[in-house]
């Protein structure tokens, strides 16, 4: 069965960026046959990662927050996986707010750590011991 594509939104805080990008390799083909897009800075290392090309809106403390959540409301994003940082405040979180707001006004998944980016696209069930609670390390 031939898959359509799908445009999916990718972006990261700084001390989640590697963690995005882990979990993108491990989904490397499946994300191959998407568009990508991306705040800036997030934007370049996947499509280093990756070897895929990826749109790049601005970086995320000027603006490309906004500009995802434009493209949510004009219908063209189709899920979103955004790893923000619960434990540093960024100094655009009215941003990010309103980028999630935006995907529960539109009902776009979005999945903010890999255990819920891997149920979204990974087919992972709810009982794996995939994801262990550690404390984070920063
Ligand atoms: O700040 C971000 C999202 O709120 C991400 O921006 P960058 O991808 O440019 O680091």
């Amino acid at each position: 069965m031939r898959v359509t594509s799908r445009t999916i939104g990718l972006v990261a805080h700084d001390h989640k960026k590697q963690d995005l990008i882990d979990w993108a390799l491990s989904r490397r083909d499946w994300l191959a046959g998407h568009r990508l897009v991306a705040t800036g800075t997030t934007g370049g290392l996947l499509a280093d990662a990756l070897g895929q090309a990826v749109h790049r809106y601005n970086s995320g403390p000027l603006g490309g927050d906004q500009q995802i959540g434009a493209l949510i409301s004009e219908g063209g994003l189709d899920a979103l996986v955004f790893f923000w940082d619960p434990l540093y405040p960024a100094p655009h979180d009215p941003d990010v707010k309103a980028l999630l707001r935006l995907c529960s006004v539109w009902n776009v998944p979005v999945a903010c750590n890999r255990a819920s980016a891997d149920l979204m696209f990974g087919g992972q069930s709810l009982d794996s011991d995939t994801y262990h609670r550690d404390i984070p390390v920063y």
